[in-house]
């Protein structure tokens, strides 16, 4: 079979897997494109070279092999001053720049493992979790990203307002002043425990809330889970309670509303933003919107913090939020405060709305899983007014389960970034320094090499002891990236997810009315229908069936 054939069978491939086409019969196509097609032989050839190198434990000082060069790389053709860019031009460009997750199958199915682009900077995409290794072994002190540039750029034209970019812009040794005094109260396991019972409320009042309106399939679920995870990071980070659900607050000029669409406002800009030049030259139309949803969010982000640091200064407060933490931190002032509110409010609400919306339709597609969570939550908590602690979180093994295998297969990122600082050698190749690195683990986790039966929606293979259970490759599913750079917030994330989750189940019985949900890749990856569930009461499901304690 020609490359020709090879590329219509993958094609085909990358298709079915969008179009949701049964697992098995992907599976079938892909070993089938395994078996007839010699996969770029090159490839392989630089494979053997970082074999006998790592056989010799020392990558970097190889003396007998002198490593290809970067432009080397397989990757698609990159002329004078456009470099790769004309792959994402409207019309004539195969790359649709919100479709990140398809670009990544065509790069991978054409180049392999490893693929060079260059649309305006040195870019590499790396798919093999051995190689995702190596990349972040390579992590430096101060491990650096390139994004959130026209933010970075935006914040600095304040000085007034913020010292630095903020965490997820700056880089080097100002990022880690701010990293390593914020992080003790977002990481410490006790600290992130103290804020399960305000949670637990939170999403008891969401539950109630959504039963009074009676939601149903027709309408998209995003935008309330958008409100009830402001109104839990609004509780938990700033002890500030943004009344999402009332009524008032549903008003589209409203403070909850505007706090919505500025979140997204300012990250769907950013991943255009950092692809463009334009806006350092004039002001552009996206880079106004970043502008103005920034200044939105530090509005809010400002009122709060004078009410707060007023009532901290009476020191009479028994306030565990991470405001409060702040604000007892000598090293921080006014400014970096500031900067950490907004960024949180940026950060928290998109992310964790479209991992719960993911988590959800893969558990309202599966009535089998389903089944597992209830019954787990069912043991620990045997009455809906059981309060949910930590001790009962621990116990929830399959239900976190569930939430890392919906992350494998929808992360919220479709892979990591990192910018390389120093030089080194991947599978025989030289990285050089400021190479911008983009982890591929998104595509790397629906791959049959690393994952068993990668597109079912298989809990177990995440528990331990249990008969599903795989030994996946450590870096092969990063939802909240690696190392010192990694999520601040994950703890706090998984936790708050969890918890929306079991009161969702412990009280309805949810169901898939849509079709297969695919991504959208603005900065992260938002469903690209509408999160269409019915709810139906487990009071209701019980009386039809009649087995279940209430
Ligand atoms: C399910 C929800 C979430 C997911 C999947 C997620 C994922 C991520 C990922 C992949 C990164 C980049 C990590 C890296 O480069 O290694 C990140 C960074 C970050 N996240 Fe999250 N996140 C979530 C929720 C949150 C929440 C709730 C907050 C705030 C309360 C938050 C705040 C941040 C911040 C500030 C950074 C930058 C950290 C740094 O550069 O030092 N995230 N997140």
């Amino acid at each position: 079979m020609g490359t020709g054939s090879y590329c219509n069978s993958m094609i085909s491939l990358c298709d079915a897997l969008r179009s949701g086409c049964a697992p098995i019969k992907v599976i079938n196509m892909l070993h089938f494109s395994f078996k007839k097609v010699n996969f770029a032989s090159h490839v392989k050839n630089v494979r053997l070279i970082s074999n006998v190198r790592s056989s010799n434990g020392d990558q970097n000082t190889c003396e007998t092999d002198k490593p290809m060069s970067f432009e080397e790389i397989p990757g698609p053709t990159s002329y004078p001053i456009i470099g790769t860019l004309h792959k994402y031009m409207p019309f004539f460009g195969e790359y649709d720049a919100e479709t990140l997750d398809k670009n990544s199958w065509l790069n991978w199915r054409r180049y392999g493992s490893l693929v060079r682009e260059e649309p305006g900077v040195r870019l590499l995409h790396v798919f093999d979790p051995e190689d995702i290794e190596v990349v972040f072994r390579q992590d430096h002190r101060y491990p650096s990203r390139r994004s959130h540039v026209a933010m970075l750029h935006y914040r600095l034209s304040k000085p007034h307002v913020y010292n630095t970019g903020g965490l997820l812009s700056t880089n080097g040794p100002e990022w880690w002043r701010l990293r390593s005094t914020l992080q003790k109260n977002f990481t410490s396991p006790q600290s992130v425990k103290s804020h399960i019972s305000y949670t637990d409320i939170v999403v008891q009042e969401f539950l109630q809330w959504i039963k009074e309106k009676n939601v149903s399939h027709d309408e998209d679920f995003l935008p309330y889970l958008n409100r009830l995870n402001l109104e839990v990071i609004g509780t938990v980070a700033f002890n500030e309670q943004f009344h999402g659900f009332t009524e008032q607050e549903q008003d589209r000029n409203s403070r909850t509303s505007k706090i919505i669409d500025a979140a997204f406002g300012s990250n769907s800009g950013i991943m255009k933003l950092d692809k463009g030049f334009l806006w350092r030259i004039f002001e552009t139309p996206l880079y106004r919107k970043l502008a103005t949803s920034q200044e939105f969010l530090e509005k809010v982000s400002r009122d709060i913090l004078l009410e707060r640091a007023n009532f901290f200064a009476s020191d009479k407060n028994d306030d565990n939020s991470l405001l409060a933490s702040f604000l007892k931190q000598s090293n921080l002032d006014m400014k970096d405060i500031l900067g950490m509110m907004v960024d949180i409010l940026m950060a928290a609400i998109d992310t964790t709305s479209y991992a719960t919306s993911f988590a959800l339709y893969h558990i309202s597609r599966n009535l089998e899983v389903q089944k597992k969570i209830f019954d787990e939550i069912i043991e620990h908590l045997p009455t809906k007014d059981t309060h949910i602690t930590a001790e009962i979180l621990s116990k929830l093994v399959y239900t976190k389960g569930c939430i890392k295998e919906s992350l494998r297969l929808n992360p919220v990122s479709i892979g990591v970034g990192r910018l390389s600082q120093k030089e080194f050698i991947l599978k025989g190749y030289l990285i050089p320094e400021g190479t911008v690195i983009v982890t591929q683990n998104m595509v790397a986790c629906r791959l049959p090499q690393y994952v068993r039966d990668p597109l079912a929606f298989k809990p177990e293979r995440w528990i331990r002891g249990s008969e599903g259970y795989e030994n996946l490759h450590p870096f092969l599913s990063l939802p909240f990236g690696f190392g010192p750079r990694s999520c601040i917030a994950r703890r706090l994330a998984e936790q708050n997810m969890c918890i929306a989750i079991v009161r969702l189940i412990r009280e309805f019985q949810i169901e898939w009315k849509g079709g297969e949900l695919g991504i959208r890749t603005l900065l992260i990856n938002k469903p690209d229908k509408p999160v269409s569930l019915s709810f139906t009461s487990r009071k209701r499901v019980d009386s039809l069936h009649n087995d279940v304690p209430f």
